[in-house]
């Protein structure tokens, strides 16, 4: 089911069922695993009630329990080894699966929602989201989910057992049972509160340690260490506060279940041993099993109250993996198999980030197959969303960009294969991201399999020539995540390198030249200059000496009228 319309489905539903969705696929080993916990709980009530029975037995009476009853318990003390090894693999596994599912529709959900990302967003809160959420949520989805569909099983098969013997065993059962319900709900608020708290401050965490870790050098250059440390004391301090609150709220719950428990207990052995069809000598084997089918129940009962932060966690879960999509693959597919360069046809496209405020106003430019176009303008007038555009990152909101082969016909870019669309149209921006690791890593994420010798080609082409000195370990030299131990112009020159691997047909840059001294950006630029006829380029650039370098040169602000005579 397409992510999307999985949301629009259930929006306004309960988040915690809103994700189960997700998980469709694993529907079938979830059901399993309840069965199998479920299996395992009866067959320990059935050893307590029957270990109770041979012992009461041999005590009261001084006989040896017939040889059906040691096979049988023999049997059940087999069957829950098993049951528990199995048990703990399969939970294992599930959970594992699940948290991959969450995580992986997470992930899935912040790339395709870039785009939406409001000032309000936080790359630290998201992660907090992808690893605390998730992991919440996995034993909710894996265990606990579980645990409370046996436990219906069982509070349902345990009073209709006990109902067997005499009403007033269940009745005494199902009244103590619904006493600690409402005695928990009082609980409930403050503990949803609490467990906010803790999950606010544990996101308030980490969106400080990604602010003082990516912003390092502002800490530094500003003095704001002791700031930030206040800061992360102070949120550590909250979480440790409302921890040590909620741990505290725990362990009175834990003592209210077991008073409930006991009265439960009493109840039913008083009323068991009123009972004048029960053989006296089967009582403690009654109290046995109850106490037995109590254990699932307070569980369950516990888990309830703890229920509403994972509602939570599953609201924030929900609203990153539906994060509005660029549904990028709108348009039927069309077959598109051309050679040489490609054309560029914008039609009246426009986009608005999530604030609404348009980014780019409908614009027309028609750029011809193998010609160097160069576009200035001024800051702001969205010039860089242009370029992501027409790189495909995401999909204008009116309007359309079609390409134009040299023979045959154009045709809308949304209805070319997403894959074939990569390896036709490459982008290299400004502040292009380099990953942690090496050089030939970081080449090998555009072209897998890229050859030393090929990446060295390319990476001379961009002007970079890797000299011992300076790259020890050549092309196996370890650049720092997001590129920070490389120059601003190595950087542009490594990215650079990564797009002509691909050989694109069409190759836009963004203000690629902005940090190169004139030596560099002339070689850049020849490099570029050398693929001219083969590839067509555009080059976003306020730079002068750039825009030099292109055959034709555009205002943005001169692309807001609709030419008179488009081609069809
Ligand atoms: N993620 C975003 N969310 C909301 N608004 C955005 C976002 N990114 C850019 N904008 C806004 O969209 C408009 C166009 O931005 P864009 O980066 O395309 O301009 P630009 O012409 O490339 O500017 P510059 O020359 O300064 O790089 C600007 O008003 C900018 O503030």
């Amino acid at each position: 089911m397409n992510a999307q319309d999985t949301h629009t489905a259930t929006r306004g539903d309960d988040p915690l069922w809103g994700l189960i969705p997700y998980l469709a696929s694993h529907r079938l080993s979830l059901a399993w695993t309840g069965l199998v916990g479920l299996a395992n709980n009866l067959a320990l009530v059935f050893l307590a009630v029957a270990g109770s029975y041979v012992v009461t037995l041999a005590l009261a009476e001084g006989q040896l329990a017939s040889p059906r009853w040691w096979i049988a318990g023999g049997a059940a003390v087999l069957l829950r080894v098993i049951l528990t090894w199995h048990e703990m693999d399969l939970s294992h596994s599930i959970a594992y699966r699940v948290l991959a599912a969450l995580r992986m529709g997470l992930f899935d959900g912040f790339s395709r929602g870039v785009p939406s990302r409001s000032p309000g967003q936080h790359t630290g809160r998201l992660a907090a989201t992808a690893m605390g959420d998730t992991e919440k949520l996995e034993f909710f989805y894996a265990h606990t989910l579980t645990q409370l569909a046996a436990a219906v099983v069982i509070l349902i098969g345990g009073t209709t057992a006990l109902y067997q013997i005499g009403w007033s065993l269940a009745a005494g059962f199902v009244i103590g049972l619904a006493t600690l319900v409402l005695l928990t709900l009082p609980w409930l608020r403050t503990n949803v509160r609490l467990g906010e708290t803790v999950q606010r401050a544990k996101s308030n965490q980490s969106a400080l340690a990604v602010d003082l870790l990516s912003g390092s050098r502002e800490i530094l250059g500003f003095g704001l260490q002791e700031h930030v440390q206040r800061q992360l004391a102070e949120a550590t301090e909250v979480v440790a506060r409302a921890e040590r609150h909620l741990k505290v709220r725990e362990a009175a719950a834990a003592n209210v279940r077991e008073l409930c428990s006991l009265a439960i207990l009493v109840v039913v052995f008083l009323a068991a041993w009123n009972q004048p069809a029960l053989d006296p000598l089967w009582v403690p084997a009654v109290v046995a099993g109850t106490l037995t089918l109590l254990s699932p129940l307070m569980d369950a009962v516990a888990v309830l109250t703890q229920l509403q932060p994972h509602r939570a966690s599953a609201a924030r879960v929900l609203e990153g993996i539906s994060m509005a999509a660029e549904d990028l693959s709108a348009a039927p597919v069309l077959p598109f198999a051309t050679t040489g360069p490609l054309g560029i046809n914008v039609r009246g496209a426009c986009f608005s980030y999530a604030d609404g405020a348009p980014a780019l106003e409908p614009c027309w430019l028609s750029v011809a197959p193998g010609e160097h176009v160069g576009i200035s303008g001024r800051s702001g007038a969205g010039k860089t969303t242009l370029a992501r555009l027409l790189a495909r990152l995401w999909a204008p909101d009116a309007g359309s960009i079609e390409l134009i082969p040299r023979t045959g016909r154009s045709v809308n870019a949304a209805s070319v294969d997403l894959r074939v669309f990569r390896s036709l149209v490459t982008l290299v921006e400004q502040d292009a991201i380099i990953f942690h690791g090496s050089v030939l890593e970081n080449m090998r994420l555009a072209v897998p399999g890229t050859t030393e010798g090929q990446a060295l080609d390319a990476l001379g082409r961009s002007g970079l020539v890797l000299d011992a000195g300076r790259w020890p370990d050549g092309v196996h030299t370890t650049i720092g995540e997001g590129g920070t131990s490389v120059s601003g112009g190595e950087r542009a020159r490594i990215a650079l390198a990564r797009a002509l691997l691909v050989q694109p047909r069409v190759l836009v840059l963004d203000e690629t030249t902005a940090s190169l001294d004139a030596a560099t950006e002339a070689i850049l630029l020849d490099a570029v200059a050398a693929l001219a006829g083969d590839t067509t380029v555009i080059t976003i650039s306020h730079r002068e000496s750039t825009l030099a370098r292109c055959d034709r040169r555009i205002e943005l602000d001169n692309l807001h009228t609709e030419p008179v005579s488009q081609p069809a």
